[in-house]
């Protein structure tokens, strides 16, 4: 399914209001580095997001070693950030 990718003005207007997200060099995905007490934490927390994604038909790409996750988002079917990308770092930043 065709989606918007985001002008440069509604990314960087997005950024703005997300906390802890950084704009990719190629511009084409946000990424934020998370730091758990714990493994049990961190995938709680990737649990969590999962449920969340499926539900969203939106999956984020991501790392996960013992207590941390780095977490990247992109649209593929746009080649780059669309609103569901700003929608699941919201989410993403609620649950954090
Ligand atoms: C067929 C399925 O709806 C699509 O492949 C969905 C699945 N999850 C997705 N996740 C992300 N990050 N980008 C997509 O374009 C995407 N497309």
């Amino acid at each position: 399914m065709a989606i918007a990718r985001l002008t440069d003005a509604e990314r960087d207007a997005a950024l703005d209001k997300l906390s802890g997200w950084t704009l990719r060099d190629d511009g084409l995905a946000i990424t934020r580095s998370l730091k758990f007490s714990d493994f049990n934490e961190a995938f709680g927390f990737m649990t969590r997001v999962a449920l969340h994604a499926e539900k969203a038909d939106h999956h984020p790409e991501w790392f996960n070693v013992y207590n941390k996750v780095e977490i990247t988002l992109t649209t593929h079917d746009a080649g780059g950030l669309s609103m569901r990308d700003v929608a699941m770092a919201e989410f993403i930043d609620s649950v954090v």
